[in-house]
């Protein structure tokens, strides 16, 4: 099937980062939030992102203004009905994904395929709750999107050919790579990251480390890019526990249980560089570790 026409809910910082990579491969977005606010900051920083790849040489000017022009934004859900694709990319919570799923549906025309760029959630269980499973998969783009090379496509048990072969097409024409996963909570990716990084919050809350020496290990140590904290910081700590929850339920096992001090965080509401307060505080010049 061809895709023209996106939408995408959820103007957080996968929402920017989805539609900012959709633009510039030519697609007609349509970016959805529950909040005028986050539309208006979405768009000014997808703005930014982009005028950077122009003065690093990357995107022509020419580039970037036919980018920005097909970005449109709404706050009505309803408005994206018409579209080819739609990609949910709201709060990892399942209770909020499936409201949107329900309110969107009585609006979409029938060949609109839907997807969920959930970290961790049953795509079998969210495509149950649709009127066309066979059209539903897991869309799952990493953070942050316009630099990571990684979408895992999950095919939820009803998932037709024909539906995994179209998004297999649309990863290419973004010039990103597709892996398969299967299912089961967390998929790949966060299967095995994210108990390192609740290993991580352990090390910390066990006194093992302090958050600078835990993060400058594995980044000296390890070679990792970032230190399993800072990461967290960069996901959001509120996502981070959502997937342990998810993973913990999922597979009922005490090997995924979140740290009591990840939770912490997130009912003090420090989650992270997206609320200026996490495992750093960055609302200095420079971040200061929190413990
Ligand atoms: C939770 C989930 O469900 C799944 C996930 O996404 S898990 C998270 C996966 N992501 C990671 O693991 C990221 C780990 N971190 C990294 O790879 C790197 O630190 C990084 C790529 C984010 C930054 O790299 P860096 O070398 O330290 O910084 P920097 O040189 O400033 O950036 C590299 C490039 O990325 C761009 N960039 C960095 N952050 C960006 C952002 N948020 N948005 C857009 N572009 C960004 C920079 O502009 C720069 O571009 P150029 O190559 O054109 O100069
Ligand atoms: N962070 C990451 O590294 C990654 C996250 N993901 C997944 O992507 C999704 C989004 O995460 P992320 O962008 O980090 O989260 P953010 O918290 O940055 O953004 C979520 C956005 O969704 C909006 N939202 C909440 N409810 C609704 C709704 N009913 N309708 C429309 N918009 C809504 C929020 O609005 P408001 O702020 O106004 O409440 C917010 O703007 C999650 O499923 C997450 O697991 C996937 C890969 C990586």
């Amino acid at each position: 099937m061809a895709i023209q026409t996106v939408g995408i809910v959820g103007a957080g910082q996968m929402g920017n980062g989805i539609a900012h990579v959709f633009a510039l491969a030519g697609y007609d977005v349509l970016l959805n939030d529950i909040s005028q606010d986050s539309l208006d900051k979405a768009v000014a920083l997808i703005d930014r992102n982009i005028e950077r790849q122009v003065s690093r040489g990357k995107v022509s000017a020419e580039d970037k203004a036919a980018a920005m022009a097909r970005i449109r934004t709404t706050l009505r859900l309803a408005d994206l009905g018409p579209t080819d694709l739609v990609i949910e990319a709201a709060t990892e919570r399942e209770t909020v994904k499936q409201a949107i799923f329900e309110d969107l549906l009585p609006h979409l025309k029938p060949s609109t395929i839907l997807t969920s760029n959930t970290s961790s959630i049953s795509i079998t269980r969210l495509a149950s709750r649709t009127d066309r499973p066979e059209k539903f998969m897991g869309f799952h783009f990493m953070n942050p999107v316009p630099v990571m090379q990684l979408v895992e496509l999950i095919r939820g048990i009803a998932t037709d050919e024909e539906t995994y072969k179209t998004l297999l097409g649309v990863v290419e024409k973004l010039g990103k790579t597709a892996a398969s996963a299967e299912d089961f909570p967390a998929f790949i990716v966060n299967r095995i990251l994210m108990p390192m990084i609740n290993e991580a919050v352990y090390t910390l809350y066990e006194g093992v480390g302090s958050v600078k020496s835990i993060d400058e290990s594995l980044k000296l140590g390890a070679n990792h890019p970032m230190g399993p904290l800072e990461l967290a910081d960069f996901i959001g700590l509120d996502t981070c526990l959502a997937i342990m929850n998810v993973l913990h339920d999922g597979l009922a096992d005490t090997k995924y249980r979140p740290c009591p001090l990840l939770t912490k965080y997130v009912e003090a509401g420090w989650l992270g560089r997206k609320t200026q307060r996490g495992f750093y505080d960055y609302r200095g010049e420079t971040p200061v570790p929190t413990r």
